[in-house]
């Protein structure tokens, strides 16, 4: 096991759901696929709803077993069992895997189950392109925050989705943190900056505590410091409702240091190494959308 997976399983176990046990209906939810961002899932979703029965299947025994005994996720041993037990099947996989899985159970798959993707790439056409009838399909975009319910997932549905299963995706969802109706038009945009966006704020966080390192701050201290800033600048965009520059323009006092720091950012292309890396995921999106 890598250490970033270890540290990931070591904040997993430590939170208690039974603590934060809340009351609501009991929803069957299965995983095909128990990977990262489903373990972000079921973990969020198991702190909201203990209640709720989530089940699951992977093809890597370890970490089912890590999701039954963190999560109390009920680990099945094949795609077929985790159809034939839920109302809610979520597809987990990764993109290049879909085809197969989806060929695999386009005949077991009921018409009254919502099925799930969260693949990037994978529009509602191309997944009911697999069923002869039409099927309630949950297109999700959801990001690993979710685990701390601090994610923000779009959603998009199709036709045969009722008002009442919206509101039960949206439940599904809700309990890992915020979510957002978007058109199928602005799912590759939002997978681009909501999606991967946690994989941009980390490098950040590393490269800002490289350099405080260097200037003698203790590696977990920085760690500490910078993440906590982050996440409150973060929120005051949403709190203050203030444009992101006027917020910028509070912190860099005339011939100060912000200001010097704010010049070297520019020179270096700080926005347009942003703008390049949201374009490059646009770019890849597309060849996975073929
Ligand atoms: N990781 C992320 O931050 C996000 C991922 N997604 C989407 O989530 C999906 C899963 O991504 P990750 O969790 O990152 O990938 P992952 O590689 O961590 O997990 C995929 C899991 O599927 C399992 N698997 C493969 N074939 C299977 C099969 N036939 N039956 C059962 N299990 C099978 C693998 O053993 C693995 O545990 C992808 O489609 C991705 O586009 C969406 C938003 C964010
Ligand atoms: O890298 C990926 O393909 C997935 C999609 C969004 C975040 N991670």
């Amino acid at each position: 096991m890598s250490n970033a997976f270890k540290q990931f399983y070591r904040f997993y176990s430590e939170t208690n759901f039974n603590e934060s046990m809340k009351r609501g209906i009991a929803m069957k939810i299965g995983f095909i696929g128990v990977g990262n961002m489903a373990q972000a899932l079921i973990h969020g979703m198991r702190i909201e709803h203990a209640e709720w029965q989530l089940f699951g299947f992977d093809i890597y025994a370890p970490s089912l077993e890590r999701a039954a005994a963190n999560d109390g996720l009920i680990a099945l041993s094949s795609a077929a069992e985790v159809i034939e037990k839920v109302d809610i099947v979520v597809l987990a996989i990764k993109p290049q895997q879909y085809d197969g899985l989806l060929k695999e159970i386009s005949s077991s798959i009921r018409k009254e189950q919502i099925i799930v993707t969260i693949a990037i790439g994978f529009d509602i056409a191309r997944t009911q392109s697999y069923f002869a009838e039409p099927m309630k399909i949950v297109r999700a975009m959801p990001n690993t925050p979710a685990l701390i319910g601090q994610g923000v997932t779009g959603v998009s549905f199709s036709e045969a989705v009722t008002d009442a299963e919206h509101d039960a995706a949206r439940t599904m969802f809700a309990s890992c943190g915020t979510v957002v109706d978007i058109t199928e038009a602005e799912f590759n945009i939002f997978g681009a900056v909501a999606g991967s966006l946690p994989a941009y704020v980390y490098i950040m966080t590393e490269a800002l505590a490289d350099a405080a390192v260097q200037y003698g701050l203790g590696r977990a201290a920085s760690y500490e410091i910078i993440s906590q800033a982050i996440s409150g600048s973060a929120a005051m965009v949403n709190a203050t409702n203030m444009h992101p520059a006027q917020l910028k323009d509070q912190v860099c006092s005339p011939n100060g240091t912000t200001i010097a720091a704010v010049d070297a950012l520019e020179r270096e292309g700080f926005r347009h190494a942003l703008m390049a890396a949201v374009q490059a995921c646009m770019t890849r999106t597309k060849e996975l959308d073929k």
